[in-house]
């Protein structure tokens, strides 16, 4: 397949109105925990994302049918699966493979897994999936790849070395297939999370704690089929908020799930930028003061990530761009990555003024204009947060391997056309 590329003439207001996505989050583990059950099960609002359409080439390598009955309501059955040997070199192109573990071990007993891929944003541990897989009754070996064998797996007391987020959602699918009762203790509580646990509750699970940090899981379900709507993609209403920003326009964000937007709301306030609810909408003003608000006293503030519910690690990039275009200095702290801040070297050669303490941290003291560049997307969400700097930016940018944003937009291009941007995706989409 050809490199995707964008070319993006940068200093366009944008207005107007945009939905956003399902979470791509929700809809990697809901679309791989399908296969717990031997019903069809309807999805709707999938992104139509690379990610979500190389996972299904997956569930259609084990044995189920899924069809795309619209352009993002998904119909999987899995009445018969098989732990047939996965493709590594789909099993490479997305970190969700290794959610496979957990659905696959429930109903076939075994699964061997290749290593998964996913962005490149720093060590991504598995140790905390075999953790909660062992204690659930599985035999791990690892060799090239992860094989899990579990004839049979039983409820136990877990509790996770960290939170995080697909290993809770490995163990929880796992769990509602389990016999007895498991406790899922310092369990990641992400709205995605949070999504499938609703899912697997909808296909007739029973769990408890949904959204805290202790999930109950009283197992085994008999599971029936389900149709269910995945939740929109808080970190693309991030995304959304900060582009609003960084090009000082108003936007409404539709059908927001405005619920889980407080720490990002409060994390763009730290920025100078307030959004405004309209029932399940969020309203970005353009008469934001894109003023950094300083701590008490006057000190240097702070915008870190934590598991949620705190500001999430996925909208990092995006804060950083969006400060550059803010008054004052603030302290971007990144706490679970250690890759993911490299590329404001790029964004320093556009002309903004950070310094990279070091993998964790960067200093932003702006505002700065920027000007266009040529630059190279690492991963889905420096990507994205290019894209702000080029839409805002004077003059023409190249974002080269805009395939990475893709993995996680859906016709992100395309979208933000309509609303007055200046983006040329080359090759040109077709249909
Ligand atoms: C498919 C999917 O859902 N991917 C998301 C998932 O990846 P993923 O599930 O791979 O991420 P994890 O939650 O396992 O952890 C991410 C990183 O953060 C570190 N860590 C985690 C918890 C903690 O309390 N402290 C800490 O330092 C881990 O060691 C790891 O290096 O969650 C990440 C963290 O929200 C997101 O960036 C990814 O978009
Ligand atoms: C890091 C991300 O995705 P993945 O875990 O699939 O690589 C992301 O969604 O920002």
């Amino acid at each position: 397949m050809a490199p995707i590329q964008y070319i993006v003439e940068g200093g366009h207001r944008l207005s107007g109105s945009i939905e956003p996505s399902g979470n791509k989050n929700s809809a990697l583990p809901i679309i791989a925990a399908a296969l717990l059950t031997e019903h069809p099960v309807t999805l709707q609002n999938v992104p139509r994302i690379r990610d979500t359409e190389t996972l299904v080439e997956l569930i259609r390598s084990v044995g189920a049918s899924a069809e795309w009955s619209s352009r993002n309501t998904l119909v999987i059955h899995a009445k018969s699966i098989r732990a047939a040997d996965l493709d590594p070199d789909l099993c490479v192109r997305i970190r969700a493979s290794i959610l496979l573990a957990g659905p696959l071990l429930a109903r076939c007993g075994e699964v061997m897994l290749p290593p998964p891929g996913g962005d490149v944003i720093g060590r991504r541990r598995l140790d905390t999936h075999v953790l909660a897989l062992e204690q659930l009754g599985a035999k791990v070996t690892a060799t090239d790849r992860l094989e899990f064998r579990a004839p049979k797996l039983t409820g136990a007391d877990v509790f996770l070395d960290e939170p995080s987020v697909t290993a809770t959602e490995n163990a929880l699918v796992a769990a509602v297939a389990a016999d007895g009762v498991t406790y899922l203790r310092n369990a990641a509580s992400e709205p995605h999370v949070q999504d499938l646990a609703n899912f697997l509750v909808a296909l007739g699970a029973r769990i408890e704690g949904i959204g805290t940090n202790t999930m109950v899981i009283h197992g085994p379900a008999t599971l029936g089929e389900a149709t269910y709507a995945i939740q929109p993609d808080h970190i693309e209403v991030g995304s959304l908020i900060g582009l609003a920003a960084v090009t000082r326009s108003p936007l409404r964000i539709v059908r927001a799930g405005v619920e889980h937007l407080r720490s990002i709301r409060m994390g763009f306030e730290r920025l100078g930028i307030v959004c405004r609810v309209e029932g399940d909408d969020l309203i970005v003003p353009s008469n934001q003061t894109l003023k950094i608000q300083d701590d008490f006293g006057g000190h240097v503030p702070k915008l870190e990530d934590q598991p949620w519910p705190a500001f999430p690690a996925d909208l990092m990039s995006i804060a950083i761009v969006t400060a550059t275009q803010c008054e004052g200095v603030i302290l971007m702290f990144e706490k679970m990555f250690e890759s993911r801040m490299f590329f404001v070297d790029k964004l320093i050669a556009m002309g903004a003024r950070i310094v990279l303490c070091d993998p964790h941290r960067a200093i932003i003291a702006g505002p700065s204009r920027l000007r266009g560049a040529s630059m190279i997307s690492p991963d889905i969400r420096a990507g994205m947060a290019m894209l702000l700097a080029a839409v805002c930016a004077e003059g023409t940018s190249t974002i080269n391997n805009a395939d990475q944003i893709e993995r996680g937009y859906e016709r992100i291009d395309e979208r933000l056309n309509a609303l007055g941007a200046k983006i040329r995706r080359v090759p040109e989409r077709k249909g």
